[in-house]
């Protein structure tokens, strides 16, 4: 994504020879593509993404707010926040033979990534199946790895139409911003190059006719001002500069003072918009990460328990009643217990299988009980998709997914 960037015109040339010159020296100059979403000194030390990067880029209809993930099994709480702002995914696969493969294995992070932005929404996949030039641009390797992931994707709930498959190479460049010239690709493949690829999903509606909602998922000092900024996605609703708005689950008053979506001064934003906010007559200490900015007349429900329904991956102890977790809700990690097991239902049907069970096992559906061990606000998913849907956690591993059904 670094070198697309780059292709685009988003880096300049100078940056471009900075990270060139110091990647040189640290012998690693092969990440210098990356390090331009890599920005922390021990990302770049250690050669992986750790937080959330952010930029934007155009496509010839859309303007595209680019998450970069980390693709590190430490770092999925991470990779959810970016997940849960994300409209549309790109699953970036490394072709190297024996590469593929050990993320793609049970357990590997191709299947928990692909897992997890399902379950968090999203439903259009680019599959980017780089480090081709490693294979010699090889036909055989790019379906093997396409047939491979179909079957798997599939049965994660994507449907075939809603995926595409482009071969490129992050650090030749070829296929990103426009089509490849390597004889050796061209000679098999004539689909879109990844820019088109991006261009031609399908843009969401918006739900903008419903009360404002907005994820805090990030704070930070404001450059100049004395004050602090708020990050994060508009979900619901309009955010209008100089508005007063509640911050959740606190419930207390704030004032919008300015609202800049990619560092642009803007008197409004939508839902769909990544933005900074800086508020007014509110103490930064007060505030954290996964905290809610809502509509002052129409706030959003805060609780302590609630129902849902889940399903549960591929867990080895099965779930029982107590059983502590972690819940992801956009950018919000907190912890909760499940309390109760109402029944198993049918994973297609939704009909009750059984009452109570005593456990859930790997691959059930099931409706429970759970309560954070803190308020938090929550939204039935029929109302507010983006506020109704969580993962649960246990000792860094993802085991179920589940959306929000009653709130006590
Ligand atoms: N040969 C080859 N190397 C590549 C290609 N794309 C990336 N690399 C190299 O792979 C290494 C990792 O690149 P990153 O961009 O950090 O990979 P990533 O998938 O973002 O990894 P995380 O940051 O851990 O999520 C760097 O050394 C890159 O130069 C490619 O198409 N071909």
């Amino acid at each position: 994504m670094g070198h697309l960037l780059y292709r685009l015109g988003r880096v300049t040339a100078r940056e471009i020879h900075k990270h060139e010159t110091e990647s040189k020296k640290l012998g690693k100059q092969s990440f210098m593509y990356a390090w331009i979403l890599d920005e922390t000194g021990e990302e770049r030390n250690r050669g992986i993404t750790m937080d959330v990067g952010q930029s934007l880029f155009e496509t010839n209809s859309k303007i595209i707010t680019l998450l970069d993930a980390p693709g590190h099994k430490d770092f999925i709480p991470n990779m959810i926040t970016g997940a849960t702002q994300a409209d549309v995914a790109l699953l970036v696969v490394d072709a190297t033979r024996g590469e593929f493969e050990t993320g793609f294995e049970s357990g590997g992070q191709t299947r928990e990534h692909a897992l997890l932005v399902r379950s968090l929404g999203v439903n259009q996949l680019g599959v980017v199946i780089n480090k081709l030039d490693t294979v010699s641009w090889s036909q055989d390797r790019f379906q093997e790895i396409v047939s491979k992931l179909g079957g798997f994707l599939k049965q994660a709930g994507f449907r075939e139409s809603d995926i595409v498959y482009v071969p490129c190479s992050g650090l030749t460049g070829e296929n990103l911003a426009s089509p490849s010239q390597e004889p050796a690709l061209i000679a098999w493949y004539s689909g879109p190059c990844l820019l088109d690829v991006i261009d031609n999903f399908k843009t969401p509606s918006r739900p903008l006719n419903k009360p404002l909602r907005m994820s805090v998922s990030d704070i930070y000092k404001s450059a100049g001002s004395g004050g602090f900024c708020v990050a994060g996605r508009v979900e619901t609703g309009v955010l209008l500069a100089g508005e007063k708005v509640l911050v959740q689950p606190q419930n207390e008053m704030a004032t919008i003072k300015a609202v800049y979506v990619d560092e642009v001064n803007m008197s409004v934003a939508y839902a769909g918009d990544n933005v900074s906010v800086t508020l007014l007559n509110y103490d930064q200490q007060n505030l954290s990460v996964g905290f809610l900015l809502s509509e002052l007349s129409n706030p959003c429900p805060v609780t302590s328990k609630f129902e849902a329904r889940i399903v549960v991956f591929n867990i080895t102890t099965p779930i029982t009643i107590g059983y502590p977790v972690v819940l992801h809700q956009q950018s919000l990690a907190e912890s909760a217990v499940i309390t109760r097991l109402l029944s198993q239902v049918h994973k297609t049907t939704g009909e009750i299988v059984r009452n109570k069970p005593r456990a859930l096992t790997k691959g059930m559906s099931a409706q429970v009980i759970i309560e954070p061990v803190r308020p938090m606000c929550v939204e039935l998913y029929r109302e507010v998709k983006e506020l109704g849907r969580f993962m649960l956690r246990v000792s860094g591993v993802t085991i179920a997914a589940g959306l929000i059904t009653k709130i006590y």
